[in-house]
């Protein structure tokens, strides 16, 4: 039974609120100038992940203006290859840089042991947050999911068309499948001492998901996702684990049920009618605003909400955004979106 003053988790239970929990991805971030203020406190970005205090008040800097009903570990998925070994980077205005691995022959670098080393002040992290946060707010920890961060490890940068990944995990399954079990195993690790410090509830970005083949998707998304939902149920079995497969399409009502998430995250794409038919019968469902509204505001993102709310509200549902909140956007439109949510009536 979770927590009753904990809305979030109600829903993930499978309860359908009069008002849906909220939360938002990237809510802690360089929309907000509380935000930007404490990375410049830290030095870097990468510093700012690793310092328990700054990250713990980052990520309680969202919750102040907008008392979202969930808070999520501030920190990255890229901490999981630098702790692995591979040397990260992230240059000002450029995103992620990693030392690519183009194939098997690279994997040699890459270790398990001793993760914790460099993950510990994470941990931290979370452990402080589940000691600061309201006691009716949730607290989300997260990773990437295999997929997602084998795609910067291999393309050692974001990545428009995903070639070289796809050409390693195609013309070389077996070796990419290295990569992909080292990470299922790291992942578990970094995740399960996420639960021990106090989370109750994980996030599996998988924003990568949709670049994939159907043969590709369910070997190299559903699988995985499916072990690491595996091995942290045999040790918490009633954890509440959320899966977002962006660009998914129609594989999210398989991802739903050959993963064994409790709850599927969507992103602004998914036709809504079609999810409240199918997938949210089979479990909760978050999302899935598009960013962007939260940039124009005004009418066109209250009308669009209302879309949202009035089609999803009728199941478990938490309200989200589609993806990460830009820094462009205006905080007093987020403002606008919460009160509405709150006030709405259907
Ligand atoms: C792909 C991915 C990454 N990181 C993440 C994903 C999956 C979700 C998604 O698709 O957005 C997930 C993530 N990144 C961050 C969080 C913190 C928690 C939160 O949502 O508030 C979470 C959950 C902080 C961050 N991660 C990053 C920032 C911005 C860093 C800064 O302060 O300059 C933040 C707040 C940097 C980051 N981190 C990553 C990239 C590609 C970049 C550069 C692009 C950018 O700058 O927005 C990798």
């Amino acid at each position: 039974m979770p927590n009753m003053t904990k809305t979030f988790l109600r829903a993930l239970n499978g309860e359908t609120l009069p008002v849906p929990p909220i939360w938002l991805m990237r809510q802690a971030g360089r929309y907000l100038p509380e935000y930007r203020a404490t990375r410049g406190e830290a030095g870097s970005f990468l510093d700012l992940c690793y310092n328990p205090d700054l990250a713990c008040e980052v990520t309680l800097q969202p919750l102040r203006r907008y008392d979202f009903d969930a808070a999520i570990l501030f920190s990255d998925i890229l901490v999981i290859p630098q702790a692995l070994g591979q040397h990260l980077a992230f240059k000002q205005g450029e995103g992620p840089q990693l030392e690519a691995i183009r194939d098997a022959s690279g994997l040699g670098k890459l270790s398990v042991d001793g993760i914790h080393d460099t993950l510990g002040p994470v941990y931290e992290t979370v452990s402080k947050l589940s000691e600061a946060i309201p006691s009716h707010t949730a607290l989300i920890g997260f990773a990437g999911a295999p997929w997602t961060v084998a795609t910067y490890m291999v393309e050692g940068k974001g990545s428009k068309d995903f070639a070289n990944i796809r050409r390693f995990a195609y013309g070389d399954p077996d070796g990419f499948g290295q990569l992909i079990d080292i990470l299922v195993e790291a992942t578990t690790q970094y995740l399960l001492k996420q639960v021990e410090a106090g989370a109750e509830c994980i996030q599996l970005f998988e924003t990568w998901g949709g670049v994939l083949s159907e043969t590709g998707f369910k070997r190299w998304v559903i699988e995985p996702t499916k072990q690491i939902v595996a091995n942290l149920r045999a040790v918490h079995p009633d954890l509440p684990i959320i899966g977002f497969p962006r660009g998914a399409g129609l594989h999210l009502i398989d991802f739903k049920k050959q993963t064994g998430v409790t709850g599927v995250g969507l992103d602004s794409g998914v036709p809504l009618d079609w999810v409240a038919q199918n997938l949210q019968k089979l479990g909760p469902v978050q999302g899935n605003l598009d960013p962007m509204y939260l940039i124009t505001g005004g009418d066109a993102m209250l009308d669009e909400t209302k879309r949202i709310l009035d089609t999803l509200g009728n199941g478990p549902f938490i309200f989200n955004l589609g993806h990460g909140i830009t820094p462009e956007t205006p905080p007093e439109n987020v403002e606008k979106l919460v009160n509405f949510i709150r006030g709405y009536k259907g």
